[in-house]
């Protein structure tokens, strides 16, 4: 591994400051590139993608062919990780992802022992992506934080307002506790993995983390993620770790001082004052553009971009969207974006 000296992104999450914001952008490799798309279509579907190294590689890379971002990240889904626990996950074509939704009684087929052999080809991914990146870039693994997984495997699919894994938690404590444990304990052994392989950092997506209230805020998002770095650093001391829970408005100051997390990712949502408020002087964050600003493109992009380097001017800053770039973001938005965080 280079020195941390040479990765600018990496050098921020650890809490130094740089003279101009490292950028990369949530859902980097995806629908938007032409080129992505290309590759898609070779594959035999999404998860035969996150699955096949050669693939996965080509495709992790793209974005950083076309813009001069400062990191890569694994080519992969948050959701490999029920798939990799024996559900049954599909990804159907403009429907997004679709699990077999787990009950009390199927909670039992869930098999922690294989997920590690069946991700193998992420780790091989890993591997090989390191030994391409130049120096200067950083490697972002990641993974889904329980929460949000568990979303999926009870809800079966996205939606609004999580009813479903909301509703199982009220109902089944007992039994969703038995399943967080089960993503906690996973989430470790994953994590651990990719720092083996060569990752330089790690991202826990919390994207779901709105729509609870403050005990169960604690209960389900704070407390796994927290479990999850501590685990995870008893393995790999001082593992660099970035932590989005999107959502967590009034609650992101106790996420940060419960978990452990080394920078938080803000949401579009959270007002730079807010934020600059709420967390220590010193404390890194990584956000916060709207994706739809980028769509647009033009005046009101790059007065906001400015709008957000200069209300984290004090403090550890990674430029990035504030969630996920969306497919019909037009390709030359994306290079002015990354020309102006770099340049101003
Ligand atoms: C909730 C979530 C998922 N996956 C992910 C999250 C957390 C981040 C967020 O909130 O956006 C994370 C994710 N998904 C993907 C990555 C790859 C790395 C990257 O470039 O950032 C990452 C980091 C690829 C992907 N994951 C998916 C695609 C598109 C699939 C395709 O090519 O058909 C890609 C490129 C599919 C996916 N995967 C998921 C959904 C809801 C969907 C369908 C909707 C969508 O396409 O955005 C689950």
């Amino acid at each position: 591994m280079s020195a941390v000296a040479d990765k600018p992104l990496l050098a921020t999450v650890l809490g130094q400051r740089q003279s101009r914001p490292p950028i990369w952008i949530m859902r980097q490799a995806g629908r938007y590139l032409p080129e992505y798309r290309e590759t898609r279509a070779r594959s035999k579907g999404f998860l035969d993608l996150c699955y096949t190294p050669d693939l996965a590689v080509e495709v992790s890379l793209q974005p950083l062919a076309r813009f001069d971002l400062d990191a890569a990240i694994l080519f992969s889904d948050i959701l490999v990780i029920p798939d990799a626990l024996g559900q049954s996950v599909r990804f159907a074509e403009g429907e997004g992802p679709l699990l077999e939704p787990l009950s009390v009684e199927t909670l039992g087929i869930l098999r922690p022992e294989r997920v590690l052999d069946h991700l193998a080809p992420v780790f091989e991914t890993l591997v090989r992506l390191r030994r391409t990146l130049d120096g200067s870039k950083t490697l972002i693994g990641f993974c889904g934080s329980p929460w949000t997984v568990a979303t999926y495997m009870l809800g079966g699919k996205g939606s609004p307002d999580q009813a479903a894994a909301r509703l199982f938690a009220l109902k089944h404590p007992q039994a969703f506790a038995q399943l967080m444990d089960i993503l906690v304990d996973v989430s470790v052994d994953y994590l651990e993995a990719q720092f083996i392989a060569g990752a330089d950092v790690v991202q826990l997506f919390e994207s779901w983390a709105l729509n609870l209230d403050e005990v169960a805020f604690a209960r389900h998002v704070i407390e796994p993620n927290r479990r999850i770095i501590v685990g995870l650093r008893q393995r790999i001391p001082n593992a660099p770790i970035i932590g989005f829970p999107r959502g967590a408005a009034g609650m992101v100051r106790s996420y940060v001082d419960a978990t452990g997390v080394n920078m938080v990712g803000l949401d579009y949502a959270t007002p730079l004052s807010f934020a600059n408020g709420a967390l220590p002087a010193d404390f890194g964050v990584q956000g916060n553009l709207d994706p739809l600003r980028l769509v647009v493109g033009g005046e009101q992009m790059e007065q906001r971009a400015r709008e957000i380097i200069d209300g984290f001017a004090g403090r550890p800053h990674v430029f990035n969207l504030g969630h996920g770039i969306v497919p019909q973001t037009p390709i030359e938005n994306v290079a002015r974006l990354v020309d102006l965080v770099k340049k101003g």
